[in-house]
C-alpha cells in the first residue's frame, strides 16, 4: 500500500479535480483513509516523492492510502477527506419521476422504515426554500416577497418559508387562499404572531400583492398536481404564464419567480408548453423530478438548487439518487447547468459507494475511531480548496499527470 506525505494530499485533489472523477464515500480514521472513485473511468493513483500520477486502470475498484494524522501534518482525516469529495463530485443529478418521489416521501414517514413526521420534514423543505430565495434574491436588494400557497404539502413548505424569510429580513405578503388542517393552521397561527401580511384569498388579492412584490414564492403545487388548474389557483396560474406576465409587464416588469419542486402548474411529467410559465430559480426537494428536466439543462437552463438535506444514505442508494455534497452547514446545494445522469450511472455510483462502505476498516480500534463521512458533508471546504487545486493545476501538477 502506497504511502502518503502531506505534500501529495493537494496534489491528489488535483487528479481528482482535472479527471472529473468522483470520491463520493469516504472513510476516516486516525490511521487509515479510502475512497471509491467513480468507475465509469477507473484511475489507478502513483504516489511518488514530489507529484502524483494518475491512469485509469480497469480492474482498480477502491483505493486505499495507508496514512497517519502525523503524516498528513496534523490535519484530522475527517477535515480533508471532504475537501476531495467536494472537489471531486460529479456535475450531473439524477431526475426522478413524480411516483418515485411519492415513494420516497412514503418511506421516510413511514414509522417502520425513516420514522420521520411530516412535519420534520416540511420544516427542513421550508426552510430550504428559504435559503434558496435569501441567496437568490436578498432583502437588501428584493425587500418585499410574495409567498403564494397551495392547499397540500408544497403549501406547508410555503407557510414554514414565510416564516423564515420574515426572519431573514423580508417583508413577507402571503396569499393563502385553502389552508386547512391542524397543522397547517399552527402554521398560519406562528405567520399572523409575526404580523406578516396575509392578501385577500382572491385573484385580486394575489394580483394586488404581485404589484407590490420584489420577488415571488410560488409554493403552490408539487409534485401532485394533477390535470387542468381548478380554482381558486387557475386564474393565479394564468397570471404567471408567460403572456400574462407580458400584460403585466406594461404596468412594471414582473418579478421574478422561484419555483419549489416543480413550476405551479407544470404537469409533473409533460405538458404543453403554451401552459407553462418559466421561474427564474427552480428547487429540488430531496432531488430534480423528471418534468423539470428541459427547464435545468441543456444551453439555458434556470439557476436550479437542490434541497431536502434529510435523506439517510440507505435511501439515496435504494433509489439511486446520486445527490450532491452539501456545503457545509447549509440547506441547499447550487447545481446550475449539471447534466442529466442516467439511471444506469446512478445506480453504478450507489454500488461504489456501499462497496466503499463496506469496505471501511474493519480492525474495532479502527472501527471505533473511524469516521464515515458521506459526500454530503463535504463541501465546507470547496472553494478554497478549488482555488488552490487550480493553482496546483496550473503549476505543480505536471506532466506526470497522464490522466
Ligand atoms: N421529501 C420531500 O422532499 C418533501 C417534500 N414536501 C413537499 O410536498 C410536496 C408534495 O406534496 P403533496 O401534498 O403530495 O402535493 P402538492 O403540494 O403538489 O399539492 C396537492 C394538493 O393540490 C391539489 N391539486 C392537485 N391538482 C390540482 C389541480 N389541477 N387544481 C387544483 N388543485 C389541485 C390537491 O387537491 P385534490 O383535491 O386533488 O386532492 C391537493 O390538495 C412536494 O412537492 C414538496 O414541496 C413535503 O413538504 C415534505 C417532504
Amino acid at each position: 500500500m502506497p504511502r502518503c506525505s502531506p505534500a501529495h494530499w493537494p496534489l491528489l485533489q488535483a487528479a481528482l479535480h482535472r479527471s472529473r472523477q468522483c470520491a463520493r464515500q469516504i472513510v476516516a480514521s486516525p490511521s487509515h483513509l479510502a475512497f471509491s472513485v467513480n468507475l465509469s473511468k477507473p484511475l489507478c493513483f502513483e504516489l511518488r516523492r514530489k507529484s502524483i500520477r494518475a491512469y485509469p486502470q480497469r480492474s482498480l475498484r477502491t483505493m486505499s492510502i495507508a496514512t497517519t494524522s502525523a503524516q498528513v501534518g496534523g490535519a484530522t482525516p475527517t477535515g480533508l477527506a471532504p475537501s476531495l469529495a467536494a472537489l471531486a463530485a460529479p456535475r450531473a443529478v439524477r431526475f426522478i419521476s413524480a411516483s418515485e418521489a411519492s415513494e420516497i416521501d412514503a418511506a421516510l414517514m413511514s414509522p417502520d422504515q425513516h420514522g420521520y413526521a411530516l412535519e420534520q420534514l416540511m420544516e427542513l423543505a421550508g426552510l430550504a426554500c428559504a435559503q434558496t430565495v435569501f441567496r437568490s434574491y436578498p432583502p437588501d436588494t428584493f425587500p418585499v416577497i410574495l409567498v403564494a400557497v397551495g392547499p397540500g404539502n408544497q403549501g406547508g413548505d410555503g407557510l414554514v418559508a414565510a416564516r423564515h424569510l420574515h426572519h431573514f429580513g423580508y417583508n413577507v405578503l402571503v396569499w393563502a387562499p385553502r389552508l386547512k388542517g391542524d397543522h397547517i393552521s399552527r402554521l398560519e397561527r406562528q405567520l399572523r404572531n409575526l404580523d406578516v401580511f396575509f392578501a385577500m384569498a382572491d385573484d385580486s388579492g394575489f394580483e394586488d400583492a404581485l404589484d407590490q412584490a420584489d420577488v415571488v414564492l410560488d409554493t403552490i403545487f408539487g409534485f401532485s398536481f394533477k390535470g387542468p388548474p381548478r380554482e381558486p389557483f387557475a386564474n393565479v396560474l394564468k397570471a404567471l404564464i408567460e403572456e400574462s406576465r407580458m400584460e403585466f409587464q406594461m404596468r412594471r416588469p414582473c418579478p421574478p419567480v422561484v419555483s419549489v419542486d416543480i413550476p405551479s402548474g407544470w404537469p409533473s411529467e409533460r405538458g404543453r408548453q403554451s401552459e407553462r410559465f418559466i421561474p427564474e430559480v427552480l428547487l429540488s426537494l430531496t432531488a430534480p423530478k423528471s418534468g423539470i428536466r428541459s427547464l435545468v439543462t441543456g444551453s439555458k437552463p434556470v439557476r436550479h438548487f437542490i434541497g431536502g438535506r434529510f435523506i439517510p444514505k440507505a435511501l439515496e442508494h435504494q433509489y439511486a439518487l446520486a445527490l450532491p455534497a452539501y456545503p457545509g452547514d447549509e440547506q441547499i446545494v447550487e447545481v446550475t447547468g449539471w447534466e442529466e445522469m442516467s439511471l444506469e450511472q446512478a445506480r453504478h455510483l450507489a454500488q461504489q459507494e456501499m462497496e466503499a462502505l463496506a469496505s471501511a476498516p474493519s480492525n474495532s480500534d479502527e472501527v471505533a475511531a473511524s469516521t464515515v463521512v458521506p459526500a454530503g458533508t463535504a463541501a465546507a471546504h470547496l472553494s478554497h480548496q478549488a482555488d488552490a487545486a487550480q493553482k496546483l493545476e496550473a503549476g505543480a501538477v505536471d506532466d506526470q499527470q497522464k490522466v
